[in-house]
């Protein structure tokens, strides 16, 4: 039997998200969360095939199981005693292989990789550059070699796509020599999302990625920037860690670094509070106390002057970065949003792109307003007026199609039993 599906799983610093995934056709067989990892009250959710993930309302076939998962290792054989009872358990030899959402590669890894001893010691040793996010990968897939050591197992970096940036733009202008004894550049997040979008971009105008260059604004609870030239990222908006650049859910973007040394020494903030601030209690939480886009626009509608504010900020530096991308690109043919924000607010769009007409950049408002529902939700779209200069898409990421497509290119190439044309 030709083994041919893939299992994507994500682990996030306190959720585990999964999807099994037909190779031949793409199409789910089942998909999954468990989120409030560490918590008493842990939550498992399991949508067998048939049932909608996105849609809480069409859940009628959906499992939940309310308990504790005390971490990733917990949630992760949870999620395969659920894939087992739909017949379909980590040992089903249709199952190609794992793929892993890695969030830090650093320089080291340029593309997806089999796991082996020496790259589970890789990401162990890039866990100072992402501590919310490494140790959670790595147990996840320490924990699904255990369940069966026979099955490939492939890590895929979100730090990838962004490994073909130059120098000027990865390096901070700061003393070389400490910049290199302490790994700190810019490297980039999202890249799984980043390349995607930016692929399917150049497929929605008709063109080949080499031909065409892509603005892409990933806006979910984490959200970043990047500059593509033909289908390669020459910059980005995050940088050593998923902190920099766009204003967040919860985290900061850009500030100046002074503030964390004034924080310390006038504040008496110790170095943890300080992270905490900047990545948990800022962004649009810190200043309005929402992070849902949909509630702040709302209270924006009502004449809410904190939530206009941090609306206004956060467009403020989005729209900064569009200029700014422009201007590294020279020549720009479509500008994406993508994300939870990206794909269904409206409002961010416009205001995003408001004032730039001279730029060739705008949105035709009856087409951005249009309500995106049901299956077409997940069709890319074009936004802009017919002969814009550059045109504005609406682009649903897909990031576990992403890894499980890298993932299944691997091991059909070093396997020659699972059908290397399937899921391409
Ligand atoms: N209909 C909507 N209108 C506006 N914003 C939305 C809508 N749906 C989701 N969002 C925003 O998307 C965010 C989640 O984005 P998502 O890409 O799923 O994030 P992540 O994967 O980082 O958790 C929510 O916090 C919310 O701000
Ligand atoms: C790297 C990162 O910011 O990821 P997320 O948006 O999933 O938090
Ligand atoms: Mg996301």
């Amino acid at each position: 039997m030709t083994a041919s599906r893939v299992l994507v799983v994500n682990s996030g610093s306190s959720s585990v998200k999964y999807r099994l995934l037909e190779m031949t056709d793409g199409s789910r067989l089942a998909s999954g969360i468990v989120e409030r990892i560490g918590e008493r009250q842990s939550r498992l959710l399991h949508f067998p095939a048939g049932a909608e993930s996105s849609d809480p309302a069409s859940g009628g076939e959906r499992r939940e199981r309310v308990e504790e998962f005390a971490d990733h290792g917990a949630a992760l054989r949870a999620v395969a005693e659920e894939l087992a009872a739909d017949g379909a358990g980590l040992d089903d030899p249709r199952l190609a292989a794992i793929g892993h959402r890695v969030v830090h590669g650093g320089r080291t890894f340029t593309g997806p990789v089999l796991v082996d001893d020496s790259v589970l010691r890789e990401i162990e040793r890039l866990i100072p550059l992402a501590p919310l996010h490494n140790p959670a990968n790595l147990t996840g897939i320490v924990t699904a070699r255990a369940l069966n050591p026979e099955l490939p197992q492939v890590a895929v970096f979100d730090t990838t796509f962004h490994t073909t940036m130059p120098e000027y733009a990865a390096r901070y202008a700061i003393d070389t020599a400490t910049a290199d004894e302490h790994r700190v550049r810019r490297y980039g997040f999202h890249g799984t999302s980043h390349a995607y979008v930016s692929r399917r971009t150049a497929e929605l105008l008709g063109r080949d990625p080499s031909e065409v260059n892509v603005i892409v604004l990933h806006l979910g609870n984490g959200a970043s920037a990047s500059a593509v030239r033909a289908g390669r990222c020459v910059d980005t908006s995050m940088g050593l860690t998923p902190l920099e650049g766009l204003v967040m859910g919860t985290r900061s973007g850009d500030v100046d670094p002074a503030v964390v040394f004034h924080l310390v020494r006038v504040a008496g903030m110790s170095p943890d509070e300080v992270d905490e601030l900047l990545n948990k209690r800022s962004g649009l939480v810190g200043l309005c106390g929402d992070n849902d886009m949909r509630e702040i626009r709302r209270r924006v509608d009502e004449g809410d002057e904190a939530a206009a504010l941090a609306f206004d900020i956060y467009i403020h530096r989005l729209k900064k970065y569009i200029g700014a991308y422009y201007a590294v690109l020279g020549t720009v043919d479509a500008v994406a949003f993508t994300a939870g924000v990206g794909e269904n607010s409206a409002p961010v769009r416009s205001a995003a792109l408001e004032g730039l007409e001279g730029l060739g950049l705008c949105v035709d408002d009856g087409r951005n307003e249009a309500p995106a529902t049901g299956p077409s939700a997940k069709e890319p779209r074009i936004v802009s007026p017919d002969g814009a200069r550059v045109a504005v898409a609406v682009v649903p990421t897909d990031e576990e199609l992403e890894i499980a497509q890298q993932t299944y290119a691997l091991v059909s190439e070093t396997d020659p039993a699972a059908d290397p044309a399937a899921g391409r």
